[in-house]
């Protein structure tokens, strides 16, 4: 039994007069603890996909099963870490942490200092009475991933969590964000038009075609890179080469001749 399995997804989105098949026959599995990555052109569908995963939206055809049952958005199945923080700018850094676990009637003293020693871990225990608008975009999403964390959720959604960060921060959140996941054992599914990021980071890379989206090829990362950090990954003899076959593969999808 796989962790998630995505089975025969298509959707279809069906406007007033017109139909677009975003996505047709997904298939993936993702053992627990892994992280994969899906990669693809503008408006292959990355976007639908995740929502179909997190059960957001429902597909036209499919099913998505997370520890063998539907996905369900009531009890923390799913966490998330987008490309805006989306960090409250009114409260303190401590109440955006603990906001998840507030609102689903989850908050211990335990939990509570579990965050708060999360937070801590993140170079950031100097900061929970400020508010987010004192911090750096690098911290803030450090503290998105604590607040996303501190609700214990099964599978991690990254849409493009780094892509609003300066380049030296980026490497450095990568690496963090890794490490954390790995120590606590999570599942990832990153978004991401980064093929660098998605190489050092992934255990796996799923490259979608476009219109409708497909499963173009999906590439499993060599053994010696997945033990490595993303940024020792970056400088591994094997990443120029994985690099240009999968740039290869994109730009050919871009020219249309997929
Ligand atoms: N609500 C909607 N109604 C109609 N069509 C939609 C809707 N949402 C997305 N689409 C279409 O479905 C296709 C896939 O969109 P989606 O946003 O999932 O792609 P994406 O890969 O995430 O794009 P990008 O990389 O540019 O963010 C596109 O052709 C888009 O125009």
């Amino acid at each position: 039994m796989s962790f998630l399995k995505v089975q025969n997804i298509q959707h279809t989105y069906f406007t007033k007069d017109s139909r677009t098949t975003a996505l047709s026959d997904i298939s993936l599995t993702v053992e627990e603890g892994e992280f994969v990555s899906i990669l693809g052109p503008s408006g292959c569908g990355k976007t639908t996909l995740l929502s179909i995963i997190s059960s957001l939206i429902k597909p036209t055809q499919g099913t998505v099963l997370l520890e063998n049952k539907p996905v369900s958005t009531a009890n923390n199945d799913i966490g998330y870490m987008l490309q805006q923080d989306y960090l409250f700018p009114w409260k303190t850094i401590e109440e955006n942490i603990l906001l998840g676990l507030k609102l689903s009637k989850q908050l211990t003293e335990k939990n509570k200092s579990a965050a708060l020693s999360l937070l801590q871990q993140m170079g950031l225990g100097d900061v929970e009475k400020q508010l987010p608008k004192q911090l750096s975009g690098g911290m803030r999403q450090r503290v998105a991933l604590v607040r996303t964390l501190a609700t214990e959720p099964k599978l991690l959604m990254l849409d493009e969590p780094f892509s609003a960060l300066d380049y030296q921060t980026k490497l450095k959140l990568e690496d963090l964000v890794s490490q954390t996941l790995d120590e606590f054992g999570k599942t990832a599914i990153l978004v991401t038009h980064d093929i660098g990021e998605a190489i050092a980071m992934s255990d796996r890379v799923y490259l979608l075609s476009s219109r409708p989206g497909r499963i173009h090829k999906t590439f499993e990362m060599p053994e010696e890179l997945k033990t490595l950090s993303p940024f020792n990954s970056r400088n591994h003899e094997a990443y120029p080469s994985l690099f240009q076959t999968i740039w290869k593969e994109l730009e050919s999808l871009e020219q249309g001749n997929g």
